[in-house]
């Protein structure tokens, strides 16, 4: 066993079905995650990039393998979906606030930090406004906010901004690196778009589907940090056109 901070290690996954053949979802998977570390699954539809985001989240359990986690308890995991539904009666504030009230660590200090967070979010004249007068980007940072607000470690996000046009996205994975580098979270991100992969990552490991298999993890070597600029030099150019030849 290595010493990541997040080692993933032979993990396998079927998910059996009564009527059809068992699906083999992930098939010897094996990773080391760093703290710190920004990683993306990007890979076709049904390679198994939600399933394994769900084992470590431990939303699902593994057929085989290991999951050692060393930065504390797996509980405490940020986690944010495509559609991370907010509660539509309770505005903003009370909507990044609702994890803390659950569990019970509503203090002055995290209340600070939370607002520090909006702020950094570009939320803090939002405060009070309930989800339904928001923009879908908008929603999608609370949901972030949410996740960060009892300070978990490690930030797991399935296709967060999947559902967003292409200007609010790029926009908002600007965002997200500026609270990354802020916060020193470890981001594991699942998505569908090379573009936003190249952009976001320190290593992008590529899956192939049938069985779900780690096809590749390429090391991002980018300056940072980065910025819409990025998106023009020559480097992120040659990054998508590598990661494009090896998803075929
Ligand atoms: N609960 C389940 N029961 C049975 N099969 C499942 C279940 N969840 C996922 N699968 C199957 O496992 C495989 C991997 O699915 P998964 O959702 O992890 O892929 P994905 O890469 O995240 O896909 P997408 O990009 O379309 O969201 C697919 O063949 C899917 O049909």
């Amino acid at each position: 066993m290595g010493n990541g901070f997040l080692e993933i290690q032979n993990v396998r996954k079927v998910y059996r079905n009564l009527l059809k053949d068992d699906t083999v979802a992930l098939q010897d998977i094996n990773i080391s995650i760093k703290e710190g570390e920004f990683i993306s699954i990007l890979g076709p539809s049904g390679c198994g990039k939600s399933t394994l985001l769900k084992i470590i989240g431990g939303l699902e359990k593994t057929s085989g393998g290991l999951i050692s986690f060393k930065g504390g308890d797996t509980r405490e995991l940020g986690y944010v979906f495509q559609d991370s539904v907010l509660l539509p009666w309770k505005n903003v504030w009370e909507n990044a606030l609702f994890p803390l009230v659950i569990k019970n660590r509503k203090t002055p200090e995290n209340e600070r930090k939370l607002e520090e967070l909006l702020e950094l979010a570009g939320l803090a004249d939002f405060k009070d406004a309930l989800p339904r007068e928001l923009s879908g980007g908008m929603r999608q940072r609370v949901a972030i906010v949410r996740a960060l607000s009892y300070d978990a470690p490690l930030l797991l996000m399935d296709e967060p901004f999947g559902a967003l046009d292409a200007i609010t996205r790029d926009h908002l994975n600007v965002e997200l690196l500026k609270i990354w580098e802020r916060t020193g979270k470890t981001i594991i991100f699942v998505t569908h778009s090379i573009e936003e992969a190249t952009f976001l990552s320190d290593r992008v490991v590529v899956m192939s589907p049938r069985p779900g298999r780690i096809k590749e993890v390429v090391g991002i070597e980018l300056e940072r940090p980065r910025g819409e600029e990025t998106r023009n030099c020559p480097g992120f150019t040659e990054y998508n056109k590598y990661l494009r030849s090896i998803i075929g």
